[in-house]
C-alpha cells in the first residue's frame, strides 16, 4: 500500500537503512509519523519495531537514510537539543543501582540543564507534577527495585514525562503488565495525545492498537506493509499478511472501534514454520 503522507507531520524517517554487523535488518522505510496522533507500531516478533524507534530518536544512527523531526535534521541535532524534543522508553530500560523513584524520574530533567541553568524550581515542578501524573507522590522516597512491575513502569512513564517533550516514543510500555494497568497507562497515552503530545508506540495487543491508535505501521521483516488510521487500514487479508493470522474483525459493540478474533487455532507448535529473525 502506498503510504500517504499525513498533511502535518512532525516525524519523517526517509529512506531508513539499518544493518546490524553487515546483515540488512531493515531496508529503504518510509514513514511519517503524525502530529499530536497517537501512532502505534505493530508486527511480528523481530521484524524491526525497536530497531525502527531506536533511529527515530537517533539511539540507533540509520546506517542510510534521515530521521527529521520538525523539519530538522536528527543527526544534525545536539543530544540535549533532541532529548527536550522527543522522549525515548526502551522496551528493558536498565535501572539503575539503589535509585529511589524521585531521583530516576529527576534524571528527565538532564536535557534542559546546562552549565548556567542548574536545577532550578522549574525542574522541581516538573518532577513533581510527573510524579502526581502517574500516581507516584507517596513513593517518591521508595526504592525502584522494590516496586512492583507495574509501578517501575510507572516510574520509567514519569521520567519520560518530566522530559517534557512534545515526541513520546514508547517502546511496550504494556508488557508485563495485568490488563487493568495495561489500560491505564494507554488511557494516560491517551490523555497526553488529547494534550497535544505526539506519542509512538510498540505494542503486541492488536485490539488496543485498534482502539487506541490514530495512526497504524504494520511492519512485516524490516518492511512497512501498511500505515494509515485503523479504521481504513484493517482488513483480515492485512492480518494474514503481517501475521499469518486467520482472524476475523468485528465491531468493539461498545466502543465502535474494529477488533479481532483469531479463528479457531491452527497455531499450536507453529515458531518452526514461521520464518526466523530477518
Ligand atoms: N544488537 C543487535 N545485534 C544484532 N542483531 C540485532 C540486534 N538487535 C536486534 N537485532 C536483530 O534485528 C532484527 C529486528 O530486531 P528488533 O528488536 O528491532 O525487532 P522487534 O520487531 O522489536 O522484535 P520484538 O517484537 O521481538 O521485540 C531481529 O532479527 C534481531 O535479531
Amino acid at each position: 500500500m502506498t503510504p500517504e503522507q499525513p498533511k502535518d507531520c512532525i516525524l519523517q524517517g526517509q529512506e531508513l537503512h539499518l544493518d546490524y554487523a553487515g546483515k540488512s535488518v531493515i531496508a529503504g522505510l518510509n514513514i511519517h509519523i503524525p502530529r499530536g496522533r497517537l501512532t502505534v507500531i505493530l508486527g511480528t516478533n523481530g521484524c524491526g519495531k525497536s530497531s525502527l524507534l531506536k533511529m527515530l530518536s537517533q539511539v540507533l544512527p540509520p546506517s542510510k537514510g534521515r530521521v527529521v523531526l520538525d523539519g530538522k535534521t536528527l543527526a544534525e541535532m545536539g543530544n540535549k537539543e533532541r532529548a527536550r524534543q522527543l522522549a525515548l522508553l526502551v522496551q528493558k530500560p536498565e535501572l539503575p543501582d539503589g535509585i529511589e523513584v524521585q531521583e530516576l524520574v529527576s534524571r528527565g530533567r538532564y536535557p534542559h540543564q546546562t552549565l548556567w541553568q542548574q536545577w532550578s524550581p522549574v525542574d522541581e515542578r516538573a518532577v513533581a507534577n510527573a510524579l502526581s501524573a502517574t500516581g507516584l507522590t507517596g513513593m517518591a522516597r521508595h526504592q525502584v527495585a522494590s516496586l512492583s512491575g507495574g509501578q517501575q513502569q510507572r516510574v520509567w512513564l514519569a521520567l519520560v514525562l518530566a522530559q517534557q517533550s512534545d515526541v513520546l516514543l514508547l517502546d511496550e510500555p504494556t508488557s508485563f503488565l495485568d490488563i487493568r494497568a495495561q489500560l491505564s497507562v494507554m488511557d494516560f497515552c491517551k490523555a497526553l495525545r488529547q494534550q497535544g503530545r505526539t506519542l509512538v508506540l510498540v505494542l503486541h495487543d492488536i485490539n488496543q492498537a485498534l482502539r487506541y491508535a490514530d495512526h497504524l505501521l504494520l511492519m512485516r521483516e524490516g518492511r512497512i506493509l501498511a500505515q494509515g488510521a485503523p479504521e481504513e487500514l484493517i482488513s483480515e487479508q492485512l492480518l494474514r499478511d503481517a501475521f499469518d493470522l486467520d482472524a476475523r474483525i468485528i465491531r468493539d459493540p461498545e466502543a465502535g472501534c474494529p477488533m479481532l478474533i483469531p479463528r479457531v487455532s491452527q497455531y499450536d507448535h507453529a515458531w518452526d514454520r514461521r520464518e526466523g529473525p530477518v
